[in-house]
């Protein structure tokens, strides 16, 4: 199974919002045919409205070589029986959805569909993201790299272990880019309160972050010397993280009380 499958048999993609809409764009951009893909959607973007060859909320090929299952948690009880009849075949159920283990998609779609959980993240958009995968029990290993080959259209890929592991990636890299919004957001206030206009405080919180996040990703060294390098022994860097590094209200007992609530809440969603 490779992307020609998805090609002549066809993508599904149940529920096409901020998730769904970055996956496909990055697939459309990496050269997918729109006609290979059905959307299925109660209110189209104008964008999804646009592509032309699109098969939006059309009737559905009888067994697509994939659906990939990209709505809220909490709709998934009513989108996915829908599908059913897909399920226990040959075609290869992928979902995006926090929380929601592979056990309850058994559950919904029979023990014998092959499904593979997935926490890709919103920078798929442009080609950026990251996604962790693992298989169910009737996912063969064709199946998971099927899925590896697409969500790899859109980033990099990353197997787990065991599915115990998703709760912990999603708190990283499935919310990770909201947190690193808010870093923008929170430098360019702060450079804002000082004095600068605003869109010259968001155009330099955005270019520091993208820049860092580059040489992070691509320089020999780790980030821990990475930020040495920053940080001039009794300079201006060491004034603030040692504020932010601090041990009892710094960035590393917020981060983690934030994740651990992340966690909490991923949880409660499977539940
Ligand atoms: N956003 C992220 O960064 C991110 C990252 C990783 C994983 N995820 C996961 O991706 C999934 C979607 O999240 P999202 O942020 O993309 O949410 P979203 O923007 O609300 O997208 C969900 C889409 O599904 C549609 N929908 C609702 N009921 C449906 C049905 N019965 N059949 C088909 N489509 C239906 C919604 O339409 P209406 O708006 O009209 O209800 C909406 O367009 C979630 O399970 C989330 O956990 C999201
Ligand atoms: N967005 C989804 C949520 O907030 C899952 C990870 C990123 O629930």
């Amino acid at each position: 199974m490779d992307m020609n499958d998805i090609r002549e048999k066809g993508l599904v993609l149940l529920g096409c919002g901020k998730m769904g809409s970055a996956m496909l764009k990055g697939w459309l951009d990496g050269g997918l045919p729109a006609s290979s893909v059905w959307v299925n959607d109660p209110n189209p973007s104008d964008w999804l409205k646009g592509i032309e060859g699109l098969n939006l909320n059309a009737k559905l090929p009888e067994t697509p070589a994939v659906v990939l299952v990209a709505v809220k948690p909490q709709m998934m009880a009513d989108a996915l029986p829908t599908l059913k009849a897909m399920g226990n075949g040959s075609t290869l159920f992928i979902s995006v959805a926090a929380g929601i283990t592979l056990a309850t998609y058994e559950e919904m779609l029979g023990a014998k569909t092959p499904i593979v959980r997935a926490m890709p993240n919103t920078p798929a958009a442009v080609g950026r993201g990251v996604t962790a995968i693992i298989g169910s029990e009737a996912a063969r290993g064709d199946h998971v790299d099927l899925a590896e080959t697409l969500l790899s259209a859109v980033g990099q890929v990353v197997r787990l272990e065991n599915e115990g592991q998703m709760g912990a990636v999603t708190a990283i890299s499935g919310c990770g880019p909201a947190y690193t919004f808010h870093l923008i957001e929170a430098m360019a206030a702060a450079g804002e309160a000082n004095g600068l206009a605003p869109e010259l405080a968001l155009q330099l919180a955005k270019a520091t972050v993208a820049g860092a996040g580059h040489l992070a990703e691509n320089a020999d060294e780790d980030p821990t010397q990475l930020r040495i390098n920053v940080t001039s022994p009794n300079g201006v860097t060491q004034a603030a993280l040692e504020v932010l590094m601090n041990e009892d209200v710094g960035f590393p007992p917020l981060l983690k009380r934030a994740m651990d609530a992340a966690i909490k809440r991923d949880k409660e969603l499977g539940a």
